[in-house]
């Protein structure tokens, strides 16, 4: 795959920001107090806490009020040892490694809880709220060893002096920030994005949600730990509120003030906050929270994206609808995948049933697909036919019965797995990344593939002729493959989805209604689609479609299915010829 050379002109300039910081940060101590050296140093840890929310929340759309509970960890574990064993260089390092293992094992522990098997969105939420709790009265009852309500003090530190912690958390912030801006900006970084949009549809294209949440997790845990050392270090202080749920709330009202989703944004308003705070709170003790609460109440009205949403109005802003084709990447042909060997049954359902509860939604549905096949699934109204394909899709969905996908069984298998199998599933609502571009939804279509890169956008997007010849024939190649997908079309949604399961290059695609809504030319460009791709490259696919024209028109093989049970399975002559399918369409037939 060829990588663009040239260095962009926002990687300069990201770069400029970067040296400009430094500049400020190394001849800092020569232009402020004391004071002021003492807020910002702090204000910096505080931003170093924020960026971590922002890539949580603003990226990954995981509310969080716990990285204060990592960051008190980090804090404490550095203290103790500083505090009970002393400062000696090899206890330094010590004190660094715990306050990075510890918040990384409980960040492990909170992610599990927060994002394992069975968890529900609002889990990470509370979760996220208990953990601050518990670690603050884990504090509380930790007598001399963690200085209980009194905390610990009067430890030795790094031997750096006011200046020397100034820079040091100065250098660490621009490290933080310069890090987090490539990381969500490369092409890994959008994968948190489209997480945030359309969880349900990362599982579909063989990525792991919960996995890749419970790794962000950990990894910011031990952010958050870095911070505390830094604290514990620079303030020679470490009481219980720097690991409770307020101070956990602030760094979320920080990073909404700055504006989620911009890592500066957080940056600026933590610093901002935190410094405006130490100014204002001695002459205005008791009205300073109210105003930054009042504030913060006029923001989520006014600026619900943060100040970043102030600076976005005011800068010149690249017309998004505008941005092809000198913004998007090429098109490269990627090597033809695992095809089906003809005449091997790609799915072998037997005697599959479910229920919800007493309500019997399928019964004994027994059905074969073949490599090439198209095999449409109709039936009307409540028949069970999405049933049917979450059946085939998700191994966890059934009540009786075998799936067998290529040769093997997928009961208790979850869809990542069944799409590694060779599964690809079009939902009858195109089910696309809102807020991502058309180039980036087909690059996480095929991410299980080819890992994304951590720091990079790619020049290029490599995708099989199948997906390529998709985007052309329904006109999204190159002109549109930087257009944010919010400003498509219906029909341009529901090609790009078929796209992007193609280009998870799967023996078998099952498609819920993929017309439905579709002008009459959109429909004949997808039928012709859907033939070419089981008629001549030997795809599989399982059509769900109430259109009995387009129908008879595309299939290989009609199905039907009627009140849960399959009454059907027969050519495209036999069934549209059926006294069967006229009387269940006549609304005649009862089981
Ligand atoms: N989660 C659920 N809980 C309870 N009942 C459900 C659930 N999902 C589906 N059903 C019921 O299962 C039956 C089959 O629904 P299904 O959506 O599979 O039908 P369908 O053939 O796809 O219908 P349509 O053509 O209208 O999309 C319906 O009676 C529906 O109410």
């Amino acid at each position: 795959m060829h990588e663009n050379r040239s260095t962009p002109a926002r990687v300069w300039l990201l770069a400029a920001l970067a040296l400009a910081a430094a500049v400020v940060v190394i001849i800092g101590p020569a232009l402020f107090d004391r004071f002021t050296l003492n807020v910002l140093t702090r204000s910096m840890i505080y931003a170093m806490l924020a960026v971590t929310v922002d890539i949580l929340w603003g990226y990954t759309g995981i509310l969080t009020f716990g990285q204060a509970a990592f960051f008190g960890t980090g804090a404490y574990a550095s203290a103790m040892v500083l505090s009970h064993l002393g400062a000696s260089p090899a206890l330094m390092v010590l004190a660094l490694a715990l306050a990075i293992i510890v918040p990384v094992l409980l960040g492990a522990f909170v992610g599990w809880l927060s994002f394992g098997h069975g968890s529900t969105p609002l889990y990470a939420t509370v979760i996220s709220l208990v953990v601050p709790i518990v670690v603050t009265q884990l504090v509380f009852s930790g007598g001399v060893w963690t200085g209980s309500s009194s905390g610990l003090v009067g430890y030795s530190g790094l031997p750096l002096g006011l200046p020397g912690y100034f820079r040091l958390t100065g250098i660490c912030l621009i490290v933080t920030t310069v890090v987090a801006l490539v990381f969500t900006r490369s092409d890994a970084g959008k994968l948190l994005v489209a997480i945030r949009d359309n969880e349900a549809r990362c599982a579909y294209l063989g990525l792991n949600p919960q996995r890749l949440k419970i790794v962000l997790t950990t990894i910011l845990a031990g952010v958050a730990g870095i911070a505390g050392f830094l604290y514990a270090n620079a303030s020679g202080v470490v009481a219980p509120e720097n690991t409770g749920f307020v101070f956990g709330t602030e760094i979320v009202i920080w990073t909404a003030l700055g504006g989620r989703g911009t890592i500066i944004g957080p940056v600026i308003g933590a610093i901002g906050i935190d410094y405006l705070s130490a100014q204002l709170s001695g002459d205005l003790p008791f009205l300073w929270n109210l105003v930054v609460g009042a504030l913060f109440v006029v923001m989520i009205i006014l600026l619900p994206n943060g100040l970043a949403q102030l600076a976005r109005m005011v800068l010149p802003r690249r017309n998004e609808e505008q941005a092809s084709p000198s913004g998007s990447p090429t098109l490269a042909a990627e090597p033809a995948g695992n095809g089906s060997e003809a005449g091997n049954r790609v799915l072998a359902v037997s005697g599959l049933g479910k229920s919800f509860g007493s309500l019997q939604v399928l019964q004994g549905i027994d059905l074969d697909v073949h490599p090439g096949e198209l095999v449409s699934l109709v039936g009307p109204n409540g028949a069970g036919k999405t049933t049917l394909l979450r059946c085939l899709s998700d191994g966890t969905e059934a009540t009786t019965g075998t799936v067998t996908i290529a040769g093997q069984d997928i009961s208790g298998m979850t869809p990542d797995e069944i799409v590694a199998l060779g599964v690809g599933r079009k939902f009858q609502v195109a089910s696309v990344f809102d807020s991502l571009t058309v180039a980036d939804c087909l690059r996480m279509a095929r991410a299980s593939r080819n890992a994304p890169s951590l720091l990079r956008r790619s020049a290029t997007l490599g995708l099989p002729a199948a997906a390529t010849d998709i985007l052309r024939s329904t006109g999204l190649d190159r002109m549109l493959l930087g257009r944010p997908v919010s400003l498509l079309s219906h029909g341009q949604k529901q090609s790009l989805e078929l796209a992007m399961v193609v280009a998870l290059e799967p023996k078998l695609i099952l498609l819920d209604e993929p017309t439905a809504g579709l002008t009459k030319v959109e429909r004949t460009t997808i039928g012709a689609t859907l033939q070419k791709l089981t008629g001549e490259l030997g795809f599989a696919a399982i059509l769900v479609e109430h259109d009995l024209d387009f129908v008879r028109d595309i299939s290989t093989r009609i199905v039907v299915l009627h009140q849960g049970k399959l009454v059907l399975d027969g050519s495209v002559d036999q069934v549209v010829n059926s006294e069967v399918v006229r009387t269940i369409y006549s609304g005649g037939a009862h089981a």
